[in-house]
């Protein structure tokens, strides 16, 4: 958990585009995937980016919610992945996990331990969690909390100075 948080780092739709193309570019040079497993609701853009670059077309979601704002709450698996994608990774079918972030690593101790032999890739990670995932584009420290681009609205910013003109 990271509650205040110091820095904030805003993310734009140009950037997080960016960011999981180059997500995709360091996946493609891994090896190839036969499904994804998005975090909703966060790792869902990622995971719609990804799966376009990599022409992946199986997409199944597990959903997790650990936060309540910037808050850490209790973890709470509220859709679990369905039957036939575990059986996909029983019968040894290669499963990638993705989303937007890891923090705490909470989410990803939860979600690999329902998919062993998964590969767990974010577009971001924080020290704390960094160790939990196998791909990430860039790590920001763990005082900072992003702002991702669907949380944000265009909004007046007071200059640097501090004054009015
Ligand atoms: O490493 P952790 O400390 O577990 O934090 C990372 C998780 O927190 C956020 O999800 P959140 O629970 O806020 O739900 P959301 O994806 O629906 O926004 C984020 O999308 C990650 O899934
Ligand atoms: N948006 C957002 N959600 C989080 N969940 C855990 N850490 C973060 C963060 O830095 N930003
Ligand atoms: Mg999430």
């Amino acid at each position: 958990m990271n509650n205040p948080n110091e820095k904030s780092f805003p993310v734009s739709w140009d950037q997080f585009h960016r960011d999981s193309r180059a997500l995709a570019w360091r996946l493609a040079g891994i090896g190839s995937f036969d499904a994804i497993v998005a975090i909703a609701r966060g790792g869902l853009v990622p995971a719609a980016i990804v799966a376009r670059e990599l022409n992946i077309r199986t997409v199944e979601t597990v959903a997790v919610k650990s936060y309540d704002h910037q808050s850490q709450s209790g973890i709470k698996v509220l859709k679990e992945i369905s039957a036939p994608v575990l059986d996909l990774a029983r019968n040894g079918a290669k499963i990638l996990i993705v989303d937007d972030l890891v923090d705490t690593g909470s989410t990803a101790r939860v979600v690999r331990e329902m998919l062993p032999g998964a590969h767990f890739a974010t577009v971001y990670a924080k020290p704390k969690g960094r160790e939990l995932v196998d791909t990430f584009i860039t790590e920001v420290s763990q005082d900072t909390w992003i702002f991702f681009p669907w949380d944000l609205d265009v909004a007046y910013a007071a200059p640097i100075s501090g004054g009015t003109d």
